[in-house]
């Protein structure tokens, strides 16, 4: 399963690990082993149809790439699994998700790319899961890190966080939880039909796939479980700077560490630290469900209309560290979590006295001054418009609905989209771009 995927090199037994030569920006090569990534070729023709022209991204569960459809000469995207570890039910995952009744199904098809194709793969390192969907453009995490203090334009990042809601309101409401909401699984839409361009022109346009040979450090051959070379993912986004309102509409992607609470019970958040929830820090054997997501997605909306996270910590890989980031913004913990956390470390008595309140502001920040360090101040550094008194008033409060420390009393992602930002200040936003 996917929730329990370990890290490369550590699932083989007994088989040897190899080292290769390091390189930047492109997938981790212990990944390409038996079990992990299968390894891909510019010019492959994946099952019989699907032939191979760019790279669009890599993650933890496989490698995905451009493709044209050779029948229809339509551009695809392609996630090629990890051969082990990959979830078996992610196509099922995006399949449950296609139909909706409450929402209205181009916005749906919007925010949620369908599932074109699946089918699997034998290669050198196994059987791999392949899912075909819409091709988008970079995901948001990246157009932020491209520029300085990257932050959206306010509009922009209303549209955008409109868009997450919902997608995600629709997702519960299928009785799915995504399991891995954050920035890096959005994705924006293209901004241009794909399918005008050849793949020529797609290469003039976005350059052609940058090949960087693979080398072992022991200077052997490779063996056929590796690519003699890996391929650096294709830029076709806009950087946060250059994003406007016409360009925000986004794909929430990446199914992989989705379920249903009704089939299955989870008990590992894999999200990264910084953005779990706190039954996940603090219970031995929580039992995830919606409102886990919810919690992901309050931190991802953050991320949205914000340039550092919420819950950003330097140490922020320790639970000490994430709960005193939650709990200047957030006050004192439930009194079982609040006591266990003051036994345990040391961090509590060492910034917070007995009433919680926090002994060193400037290091552990309440969530208004975060708000405006993160929010307000870049945006007024560009000469942006920042949000005003009364938007901000209702954004912190949405924010708040959604980080309730006990999961059952966290806001709904239904009731998120009736809060009073998303209905004054998000939909609207959202509204101008919306296509019918
Ligand atoms: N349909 C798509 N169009 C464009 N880019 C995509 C698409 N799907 C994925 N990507 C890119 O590839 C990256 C990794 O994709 P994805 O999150 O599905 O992989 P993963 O292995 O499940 O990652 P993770 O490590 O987050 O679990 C994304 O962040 C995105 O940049």
């Amino acid at each position: 399963m996917a929730a329990s995927a370990p890290p490369p090199g550590k699932d083989k037994g007994k088989q040897p690990k190899i080292d290769y030569v390091p390189l930047e920006g492109v997938e981790d090569l212990e990944y390409y082993e038996k079990g992990g990534y299968h390894p891909v070729k510019i010019g492959d023709i994946l099952h019989e149809k699907y032939r191979i022209v760019h790279k669009l991204g890599f993650g933890t569960y496989g490698t995905i790439w451009l493709a044209v459809d050779q029948t229809s000469r339509q551009f695809v995207a392609i996630k090629v699994g990890r051969a082990e570890h990959s979830n078996p039910l992610e196509a099922t995952s995006i399949k449950g998700l296609q139909h909706t009744i409450t929402f209205d199904t181009s916005t749906i098809r919007s925010v949620i790319p369908p599932l074109l194709d699946n089918f699997d793969i034998d290669g050198p390192n196994g059987k791999h899961p392949c899912y075909v969907t819409t091709v988008g453009g970079a995901n948001l995490s990246l157009a932020k890190l491209k520029c300085h203090q990257g932050v959206f334009r306010l509009d922009v990042a209303r549209a955008m966080a409109a868009q997450l809601v919902i997608a995600v309101a629709h997702v519960h409401e299928k009785e799915y939880v995504h399991g891995d909401v954050n920035l890096s699984n959005v994705v924006l839409r293209l901004p241009f039909d794909i399918n005008k361009f050849s793949v020529d022109a797609l290469y003039e346009k976005f350059g052609k796939p940058m090949r960087v040979p693979v080398v072992r450090e022991d200077s052997k051959e490779l063996t056929p479980a590796v690519p003699s070379e890996c391929i650096e993912s294709v830029w076709m986004g806009k950087t946060s700077d250059e994003i406007r309102l016409s360009d925000a509409k986004i794909m929430l992607i990446d199914f992989g560490e989705s379920y249903q609470p009704s089939l299955e019970a989870r008990h590992n958040s894999m999200v990264p630290r910084a953005y779990q929830p706190p039954e996940a820090l603090h219970e031995k054997d929580p039992l995830l469900s919606f409102p886990s997501d919810i919690w992901t997605v309050a931190c991802s909306l953050w991320d949205i209309v914000a340039w550092f996270p919420l819950f950003e910590s330097y140490f922020s890989k320790e639970t000490e560290n994430i709960t005193a980031e939650q709990v200047s913004v957030l006050g004192k913990l439930p009194p079982g979590w609040w006591s266990y956390w003051g036994r345990k470390y040391e961090i509590r008595r060492r910034q917070f006295d007995k009433d919680c309140k926090t002994k060193h502001p400037e290091e552990y920040p309440d969530m208004e001054t975060r708000f405006d360090e993160a929010a307000q101040k870049p945006r007024r550094a560009r000469g942006w418009e920042a949000m005003a008194d009364g938007e901000k008033k209702a954004f912190l409060l949405m924010i708040r609905s959604m980080l309730k420390y006990r999961p059952e009393e966290r806001a709904t992602a239904k009731k998120v989209l009736e809060s009073e930002w998303m209905k004054r200040w998000a939909i609207p936003e959202y509204d101008k771009i919306r296509e019918h």
